[in-house]
């Protein structure tokens, strides 16, 4: 079972996504976390992110781990815990430039599809072209929306200052995420997009749990069509 779970920032993709395959037993891959750490390491490592050929001449260099449990997705560059440092605003602020790269896509594209190749249970994959370009045969394609002022309402609860307090910016915050989904949306290489045969949800007016209800019983849906189709394929041949 291979589900794709893609949408803009602030939608719930990864509290779904982690939930979801908690619950089902299966695996979980956060596609944005690799987009972060690669950029990540390009900041530490002296590339100039405002530089596409610098950051295409880089992208083959560090080594991307990602761990698969949903109940503790870790995340890796050259072997440094990478999980805090891709939270950062620095980091949020350069992601999207970096992910346009087409050298920096096709690396990390290819070390989705061979984890996702490797999860034999199963596994949720979430991000922004899961379904259309990295895994157009996933069994089930859920493409997460929200109105802006949600989604920005729900970042800010999350940030805090360098010094620890929460961020209180609401408008800054709504601005840089919509600026961050309009890169995303209209980058050539493999654009946010909803994939044609995905299942809108808008989960402006939901709460978490209704929202992990409502993608675990499409889960179980899908799940159910693929076994019954499974037996007439075979006769079929
Ligand atoms: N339906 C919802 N209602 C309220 N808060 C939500 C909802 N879905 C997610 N959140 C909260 O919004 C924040 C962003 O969610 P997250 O799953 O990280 O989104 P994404 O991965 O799409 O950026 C988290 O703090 C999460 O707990
Ligand atoms: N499949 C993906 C996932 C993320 N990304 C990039 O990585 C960034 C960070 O993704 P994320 O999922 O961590 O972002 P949030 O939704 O958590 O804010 C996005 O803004 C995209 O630029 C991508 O290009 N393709």
């Amino acid at each position: 079972m291979i589900v794709a779970i893609d949408g803009p920032s602030g939608t719930g993709k990864s509290s779904t996504s982690k939930a979801v395959a908690a619950q089902l037993g299966l695996s979980y891959l956060d596609t944005g976390a690799q987009y972060r750490a690669i950029t990540w390491w390009m900041l530490n490592n002296g590339v100039d992110v405002s530089d596409p050929a610098a950051i295409a001449a880089a992208a083959g260099k560090p080594s991307i781990v990602s761990g698969t449990d949903p109940r503790d997705p870790a995340i890796s560059a050259d072997g440094l815990d990478a999980s805090g440092p891709i939270r950062t605003q620095e980091v949020t602020a350069a992601v999207s430039a970096v992910s346009a790269v087409p050298e920096v896509r096709a690396r990390i594209t290819e070390l989705q599809r061979t984890i996702a190749a490797e999860a034999v249970g199963g596994i949720v994959v979430e991000g922004r072209d899961i379904g259309t370009t990295v895994l157009p045969h996933a069994d089930l394609k859920v493409f997460l929306t929200a109105s802006p002022e949600a989604r920005a309402a729900r970042r800010s609860g999350e940030l805090k200052t360098a010094d620890g307090k929460p961020v209180t910016d609401l408008a800054g915050t709504q601005q840089a995420l919509i600026a961050r989904d309009k890169a995303d949306s209209s980058r050539k290489t493999s654009p946010l997009k909803k994939a044609d045969d995905a299942v809108e949800v808008d989960t402006t007016e939901l709460t978490l749990e209704q929202v992990i209800e409502c993608v675990v019983t499409l889960v179980e849906k899908a799940a159910a069509d693929k076994a019954a189709a499974g037996p007439m394929e075979k006769a079929a041949r």
